[in-house]
């Protein structure tokens, strides 16, 4: 690289014809009176006009005699552009598009992990070069390697003649798009646009949906699994017309790129889900990936160290994706200077506002009383409320688009207002106990019956008594796959559950006392 052009077959030489010699020998009489007159006008002309005459002639001359010698130009394109916060989306498109078209010719080759977990996808090993042909013109890619494991800067390079560059200082691979200098339009205005668009094409086909996490790394690393999880909002157990509202939303949301453009607002949208344990609230997360086929990103906040991690964070998630905190009224004491309140699990908290990079460098509280018991160690968690606000609707939350912000928690009301106003958690979803639709769900999902004398009893209870969803569900799975009629038993079950649950409620609400035991064999009984 670059490539050289063929060497052209040798021909005996032409004899020179007389007329030529003439011609010559007439160029060099008129370069020499030029050159005369030169010498004689030089001693008068400015100083500063001879030095700019000299040396737009000299660089333009230079140009010249470059894109002789080197008639081939070149495109860099790096994997890490935006000072390396990013993965550059031309970097992504370039690799899938070489892997799909190219490395079939390749002879170093990478091995990747496809979306099929069977298979895997090849791209271009370092330093390997394929050709690709495109509307009759051949052009060279080139992968090259980062030169160096440290992590510098990217500095580019305006170039002449030859095209412009990148140096690269250990910031991740490059791809090196070399041409000739008369296919230049064809492959800016082309060839380029159409390796990103079958890149992104293909990407889409190849895609697999992860679920990140960074729980367990005090760096704030992401590391994902694929994720695989079968809830969809049909299977999911809610009132219908609830449902339906959120998948319009939702509808909404990922078609809303050019209103959300419109109204001057970053392309994101926050959701909050509360309700008690076992309402469906990460069910509800699966369903909406599964929906909208975007990746999770699940923070586990007490693992993140400080507010700029907690951007950095945010910055490396890409688009198409929901961000999830679960048990937020758990994870941090998010009720800012406002309450005394604790939470649950008592991670080591900072509190009050504050500039969100600030927080590195400020000590711990002191631990007040009661809270001896969990130490405020130098790995406790630094993030606060702050830091999270601005992690929602901050500058930098506007990066990348198209990222759904989900909360939950079985508290709400433990939660500081700024955290959950409109605008930030645009969308309130009460996740609430089950109701007879819910229920009919359910049955239909776990025991294929759409009707049954029980149905009207399980729906007079129902009114009467909470249930959690994850409750009924666990009631209607049968126990023994081969039982004949699972669907008598396991409808016979729950309303022995809803009758024992609406006699302790009832009992409750006197005073008695009453417990009750649900056995291993389905047997619901009650204890007095
Ligand atoms: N609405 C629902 N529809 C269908 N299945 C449900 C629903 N709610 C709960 N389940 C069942 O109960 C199990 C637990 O539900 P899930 O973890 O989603 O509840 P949760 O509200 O997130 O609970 P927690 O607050 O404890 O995290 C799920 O695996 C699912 O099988």
């Amino acid at each position: 690289m670059p490539p050289h052009p063929r060497p052209r077959a040798m021909k005996s030489p032409a004899p020179v014809s007389p007329g030529l010699l003439e011609q010559i020998g007439g160029l060099w009489s008129s370069l020499a009176g030029v050159m005369l007159v030169w010498s004689m006008l030089r001693p008068y002309l400015p100083r500063q006009l001879l030095d700019h005459f000299a040396g737009r002639f000299l660089r333009r001359h230079a140009r010249w005699l470059v894109a002789l010698a080197d008639p081939y130009l070149t495109v860099t394109v790096a994997e890490y552009d935006g000072e390396r916060l990013k993965r550059g989306d031309v970097y992504e498109h370039a690799k899938a598009y070489l892997s799909h078209r190219c490395a079939r010719r390749a002879r170093a080759l990478r091995a990747e992990p496809a979306r099929n977990a069977d298979r895997f996808v090849l791209t271009l090993g370092d330093n390997e070069e394929v050709t690709d042909e495109f509307r009759g013109a051949t052009v060279w890619w080139h992968s090259v390697p980062s030169p160096s494991r440290h992590h510098g800067p990217i500095t580019w390079y305006g170039g002449g003649g030859g095209g412009g560059g990148v140096v690269l200082d250990g910031a991740g691979r490059t791809y090196r798009l070399v041409f000739h200098q008369r296919h230049r339009d064809l492959v800016v205005e082309s060839y380029l646009p159409h390796v990103c668009r079958e890149g992104r094409a293909i990407m889409a086909a190849n895609r697999r949906r992860k679920l990140f996490t960074n729980s367990g790394d005090r760096y704030g690393n992401w590391r994902h699994v694929v994720f695989e999880h079968p809830s969809t909002f049909d299977t999911l157990a809610m009132d219908p017309a609830k449902k339906r509202e959120i998948m319009d939303d939702l509808d909404a949301f990922r078609n809303g790129k050019d209103y959300y453009a419109r109204i001057g607002k970053a392309w994101k949208r926050g959701y909050l889900l509360y309700g008690p344990p076992g309402t469906g609230k990460s069910t509800m997360i699966a369903a909406m990936a599964n929906y909208l086929d975007y990746n999770i990103y699940d923070i586990e906040l007490t693992s993140v160290a400080t507010n700029t991690d907690l951007r950095r964070m945010f910055i490396e998630t890409k688009g198409k994706s929901i961000i999830v905190i679960e048990d937020i009224d758990c994870s941090l004491d998010l009720t800012g200077n406002r309450s005394k309140k604790k939470p649950k699990k008592a991670p080591v908290l900072v509190p009050g506002p504050g500039p969100a990079d600030d927080d590195v460098t400020k000590a711990p509280p002191p631990a007040s009383e009661g809270e001896q018991s969990s130490p405020r160690d130098a790995t406790a968690s630094k993030v606060t409320l702050s830091g999270l606000l601005n992690f929602i609707d901050g500058l930098w939350s506007a990066c990348g688009g198209e990222r759904i912000i989900v909360f939950t928690t079985n508290h709400v009301e433990r939660l500081d207002p700024a955290l959950i106003r409109r605008g930030r958690m645009d969308k309130h979803i009460e996740m609430s106990y089950c109701c007879f639709e819910a229920f009919k769900l359910l049955a239909r999902n776990y025991l294929a019956v759409d009707a049954h004398p029980l149905f009207d009893d399980v729906r007079a209870l129902l009114q009467e008594v909470d249930m959690t969803p994850a409750d009924v569900a666990e009631l209607l799975t049968p126990k023994c796959a081969a039982a004949a009629a699972a669907e008598d038993s396991c409808l016979a079950n729950l309303v022995k559950a809803l009758q024992v649950a609406k006699k302790a409620t009832t009992a409750e609400a006197c005073g008695a006392s009453c417990s009750i035991v649900i056995h291993d064999d389905e047997e619901v009984v009650e204890d007095e």
